[in-house]
């Protein structure tokens, strides 16, 4: 009786020494997460704005680059694709990004915005047009792209095209 009643005791001992440090290593990787990237949650819009921590990141004002990106119209658009249109969103004379807004309602195209932020995410290629962030409201999703001032190597390749068949 007294030999089980010492195990009784090891085993719940071990059972919250790994729960404890279960807790533990999640805290730590959420804390290495969130000094990574910037969370600002936005009350007006029920929103959440994520920016990955970059050079071109650090000398913005992230209420401003909010306040900009909720005020994007009709008048920014950049062109449009099959999940989503682009805009240009304007921060100074320098700084520029391209913002695609992907809408919500089915699972599908959830699952998109999971799947591009899971592509683009970690990738840092001077090939590869670099996400800066994300924005996640209700009823859509943003994704925050560097800018390419001559827009898609699509949309270049047809504009050629179509100037060589003219
Ligand atoms: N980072 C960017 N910088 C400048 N313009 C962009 C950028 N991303 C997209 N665009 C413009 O927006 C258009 C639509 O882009 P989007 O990525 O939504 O679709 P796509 O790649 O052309 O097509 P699909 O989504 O069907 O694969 C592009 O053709 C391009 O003109």
């Amino acid at each position: 009786m007294g030999n089980a009643r010492v195990l009784a005791f090891y085993i719940t001992l071990c059972v919250i020494a790994f729960v404890t440090s279960k807790i533990i290593i999640a805290v730590l990787i959420y804390r290495r997460w969130q000094r990574k990237n910037l969370v600002i949650q936005d009350s007006l819009s029920s929103g959440k704005l994520v920016m990955f921590r970059s050079p071109k990141m650090k000398s913005l004002k992230y209420s401003m680059f909010l306040k900009k990106t909720m005020k994007l119209s009709n008048k920014d658009r950049i062109g449009s694709g099959g999940y989503g249109t682009v805009y240009r969103l304007t921060i100074s004379e320098s700084v520029s990004f391209a913002v695609k807004r992907l809408n919500r309602g089915s699972a599908e195209q959830d699952r998109g915005f999971e799947r591009e932020l899971e592509a683009m995410g970690d990738i840092k290629h001077r090939n590869i047009v670099t996400l800066h962030g994300y924005y996640t409201a209700p009823h859509y999703n943003l994704l925050i792209y560097e800018l390419m001032p001559n827009g898609s190597l699509d949309a270049v390749l047809h504009s050629k095209l179509l100037a060589s068949i003219s």
